[in-house]
Parts: C-alpha cells; sequence; structure tokens
C-alpha cells in the first residue's frame, strides 16, 4: 500500500527532516504514528499523500510515485488534515459536489456515521462549531471508502463521548482491503484502537511493530523496586514505571506512552531487545 524507501526530505537543505527513511505499510492495519512535536509526522504523511516531494529516495502508493498524484492514486486515497476548512454550503451540497471523487462513495454509511456522530446532516457547514465540522469531514472521509485513508490529529477537537464514538467508526470500517494511517499526541486515543505502532524520531522510524508481539514481548510495570534486567525505568509519583521482557509470554496491555518516552530518551538496553528478538514487521531499530 505504502513503500517508502531511503526517503530524504527536508523544507531546508541544510536541516534535513528524513534521512534514509524507510517504511512498508500494508493493507488491514489500523497504524499510529507517534512521534515528539516537530518530529515530521505531518510532513511524513504530506510525503505519503503527495503533497510533499522527496529530495531523494522513492515513496510509493498503491504503486506509484506519490508525488505524480495519478488521479486513480487520488480516487482511492483520502487525506484528512490536523486542521479542516469547510465552506459554506450545506452537509448535503457538499457531498453532491465532493463524492464523486470517490468513486467507493458510500452514502448510507455517511448517513450513519453522521448520526453516530450526532452532527446535523442539514445545516450548514461554517455554522457548525468546530468539533462538528471536524466529526462531519471525519464521516465524510471514513465514507469516502478509500483504500488508504490518512489522518492527521483527527481526534484534536473533539469531545470526550466522541472520541470514544471516533475509535468505534474506525474499527468498524477497517476491513481487509483498507489501510489507515493516525499520527496524534493523544497516545490514549488510540490504544485500543491501532494495530500496529510506529514512532518517528531522529529523521527515521525507529519502530514499526505490532502491538500484539509487542504485548508479546514486553511487559509494562509500576514496582517499588525496578530490579536490574528492566529495559527502561521511569520515576514516577506512584513509583517505578518498567518495561521487561515479557517472561511467561502472556500478553498484557502495551503502555504506548512509557514505550514511546524509551525510544525518544535513551532506553540502548530496549532497543537492543527488540532489535535482537526480530518478529516486529521491519528491522527499523
Ligand atoms: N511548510 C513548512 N516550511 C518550513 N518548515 C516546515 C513546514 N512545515 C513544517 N516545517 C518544519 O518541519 C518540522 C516538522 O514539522 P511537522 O509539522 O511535520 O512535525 P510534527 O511531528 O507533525 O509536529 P507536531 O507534533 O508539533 O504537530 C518542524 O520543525 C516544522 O517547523
Amino acid at each position: 500500500m505504502v513503500r517508502i524507501r531511503n526517503l530524504h526530505f527536508g523544507y531546508s537543505r541544510k536541516r534535513p527532516l528524513f534521512q534514509n527513511l524507510d517504511l512498508t505499510l500494508e493493507r488491514g492495519h489500523i497504524y499510529g504514528l507517534l512521534g515528539k512535536n516537530g518530529a515530521g509526522k505531518s510532513t511524513l504523511l504530506k510525503n505519503i499523500v503527495g503533497l510533499a516531494f522527496p529530495q531523494a529516495g522513492t515513496c510509493e502508493v498503491l504503486g506509484q510515485p506519490a508525488a505524480k498524484r495519478l488521479p486513480a492514486v487520488l480516487a482511492d486515497l483520502f487525506f484528512l488534515p490536523e486542521e479542516v476548512h469547510v465552506p459554506t454550503v450545506t452537509a448535503a451540497k457538499f457531498v453532491a459536489h465532493t463524492a464523486g471523487f470517490y468513486p467507493k462513495f458510500d452514502h448510507d454509511a455517511l448517513a450513519h456515521y453522521l448520526s453516530e456522530f450526532e452532527v446535523p446532516a442539514e445545516a450548514v457547514l461554517t455554522s457548525l462549531s468546530y468539533g462538528q465540522q471536524k466529526k462531519f469531514m471525519i464521516a465524510f472521509a471514513l465514507a469516502a471508502n478509500t483504500s488508504l485513508l490518512v489522518m492527521d490529529e483527527p481526534t484534536n477537537g473533539l469531545d470526550i463521548p466522541s472520541k470514544a464514538q471516533f475509535r468505534k467508526l474506525l474499527a468498524s470500517s477497517l476491513t481487509d482491503e483498507r489501510c489507515l494511517i493516525i499520527s496524534t499526541h493523544q497516545v490514549r486515543d488510540l490504544e485500543s484502537l491501532i494495530d500496529t505502532v510506529l514512532v518517528v524520531h531522529d529523521r527515521r522510524i525507529v519502530l514499526n511493530a505490532d502491538l500484539g508481539e509487542l504485548a508479546e514481548r514486553l511487559t509494562f510495570a509500576t514496582v517499588a523496586e525496578p530490579d536490574g534486567l528492566d529495559l527502561y525505568t521511569e520515576e514516577s509519583l506512584r513509583g517505578a514505571q518498567v518495561i521487561r521482557p515479557n517472561r511467561n509470554g502472556v500478553p498484557g496491555r502495551v503502555d504506548l506512552e512509557l514505550l514511546f518516552n524509551a525510544l525518544v530518551g535513551q532506553a540502548p538496553a530496549l532497543t537492543q531487545y527488540l532489535a535482537n528478538n526480530q518478529p516486529t514487521h521491519e528491522p527499523a531499530l
């Protein structure tokens, strides 16, 4: 679905944002893209959807260079940016004018998503609150039914019940044919939703791993005393939060926040452990 090889990109030549970045994304998955502020999450998504062009290397989507923005590819991908801008027309008019660009657009699904999100379908879009506008665009994006759906910070601006609705609708819209990529800072919004976690850091992808496999290989715990064999330790008010090898193989909950802190901080033992025990999707570490 997405195949990036040796990507080099920077807004200025002096400060490269990505160097030798490799990434492969497959159908049938919901990917969560994490990274610190300024790490390049939005820029990576823009390269994928053909809004930013590689300076070297390749970025292919649906078998074509994303930068070519071929009509057949654009009809099968949808990009929802972090800031949505809607025109001063009713939802019905917006759909009448734009749904035609997406051959697999599902009007019944749109009606269902709008009703679940409690967005009034007859309203002029600019008269809606920002959260309602965002929910309208999320509903439209899901209903477009494209093979690739890329969402940049989709839960920003959503209230707490809407975030739960968002997770439910997104999970129900995943099929074996679709690939969903979501970037976020709100790690907890993603925890129960994504199946694969991507971390961009230091100009490359430092993790591309199946959450189920991580749960089988790692244990996340809060303990009174860390032991010397822990892969990562972080002091907290409740005690030491640790990441350990999962010694009994029984999968537990993956603490994405702790894992993220470890990967963007100094956790050579964890990095080494993940690199040596290969079954993650890519040899990214
Ligand atoms: N159009 C642009 N022109 C020049 N620099 C840019 C442009 N867009 C982004 N940048 C810079 O590129 C870097 C990465 O930005 P990007 O928005 O991709 O990061 P991000 O990981 O999505 O950040 P955040 O978590 O804060 O949203 C930042 O240093 C940013 O200032």
